[in-house]
């Protein structure tokens, strides 16, 4: 099996991408339905700065995450710690705004995938799937989809620690709908995120649409296809409807960096804020996409000079 060990970015690094992701996901505006520079959204106990100081929050338990997944081999008892730093981001997300939840749904995907990157299963290229390895460079879609593997790998673990008898949100829309939520799409290994997002944001930027539209771009082509346990347990699946169909017509309209699109998205913000409808595991996705984005794979002119151990 061909091996290459690359240099594993910190864990105050990841922490660092990570709680950034989450900012720039924030400020992003004009978001339809999120909280953005504008207000709200659907959303009246949120705001611009309660994002960001939960974000903020979050930053012990990604460095904790990072350096536990570094020294702990992948396995139940990872998984069981994560269990517990997880449930500890949240309890510093709640304690920072007032018992809103603003990012539990985030924190485990974005928790997931820091555990991934700092675990280095991502960093042995012949550790994947025991597939043959070339030593030729790679592009970093290769690195993001192997880091979702990874994180699908931990999240499909049991947690013996998990509190039982709690019903959230996202249990109710799994029996009401059969939805599979942020769990199937981490077990999943985060499609919309490495197949939607991380496609539809390379894109507009290769297109010359500028960062914010390549940006919301990539959100809308998320919403236009996600079983959004948010819109869900708020609108049922009239509400994923009208959510799904808005995204599309958005795209289907040229996107956010033309004149038309951007009057498609201004309309269903409209829509979306007026009936509290939430795309927030949407949300939560665009911001995974933009920490893998972030995260400082080799590059290919490293890869080149790096041994290939046999
Ligand atoms: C696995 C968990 C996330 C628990 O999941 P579950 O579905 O049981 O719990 P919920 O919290 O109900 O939903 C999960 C949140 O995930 C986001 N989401 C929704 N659909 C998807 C999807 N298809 N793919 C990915 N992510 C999805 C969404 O989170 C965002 O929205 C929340 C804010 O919206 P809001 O409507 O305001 O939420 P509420 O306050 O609940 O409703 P209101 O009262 O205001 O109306 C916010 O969380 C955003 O992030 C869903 O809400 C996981 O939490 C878990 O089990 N953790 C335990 C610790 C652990 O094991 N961690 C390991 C790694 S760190
Ligand atoms: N910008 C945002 N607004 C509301 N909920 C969210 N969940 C993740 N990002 C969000």
């Amino acid at each position: 099996m061909t091996v290459i060990e690359h240099a594993r970015p910190s864990a105050a690094v990841l922490a660092g991408a990570a709680v950034l992701a989450l900012c720039e996901e924030a400020r992003l505006s004009p978001k339809p339905g999120l909280v953005d520079g504008r207000g709200g959204g659907a959303h009246d106990d949120m705001d611009l700065p309660l994002m960001l100081a939960s974000a903020e929050a979050l930053r012990p338990a990604f460095h904790e995450i990072a350096q536990t997944a570094e020294r702990t081999p992948a396995g139940a008892g990872l998984r069981e710690r994560l269990g517990v730093l997880g449930r500890r981001g949240e309890r510093a997300m709640l304690r920072a705004t007032g018992g809103v939840n603003t990012h539990r749904g985030a924190l485990w995907a974005l928790g997931l995938l820091v555990a991934a990157v700092a675990g280095g299963a991502a960093w042995h290229r012949g550790a994947w799937d025991g597939a043959a390895w070339d030593c030729g460079p790679w592009d970093r879609a290769i690195w993001g989809r192997a880091a979702a593997r990874e994180a699908a790998r931990l999240a499909a673990l049991p947690d013996r620690r998990a509190p039982v008898g709690e019903s959230s949100h996202g249990d109710l829309a799994r029996s009401r709908y059969g939805a599979g939520g942020a769990r199937r799409e981490a077990e999943n290994a985060f499609p919309h995120v490495t197949e939607v997002a991380l496609p539809r944001l390379r894109a507009g930027r290769a297109a010359g649409l500028g960062e914010e539209a390549a940006r919301l771009d990539a959100l809308l082509a998320v919403m236009s296809l996600l079983d959004d346990t948010c819109v869900l347990h708020r609108g049922g699946p009239d509400g994923l409807r009208t959510v799904r169909s808005g995204a599309r017509r958005v795209l289907a309209e040229g996107g956010a960096s033309t004149g038309p699109g951007r009057a498609a998205l201004m309309e269903l913000d409209d829509e979306l804020r007026a009936r509290r409808l939430s795309p927030g595991g949407s949300g939560d996705l665009l911001a995974a996409a933009l920490f893998l984005d972030m995260v400082p794979w080799p590059e290919p002119a490293e890869q080149e000079v790096l041994a290939c151990r046999r």
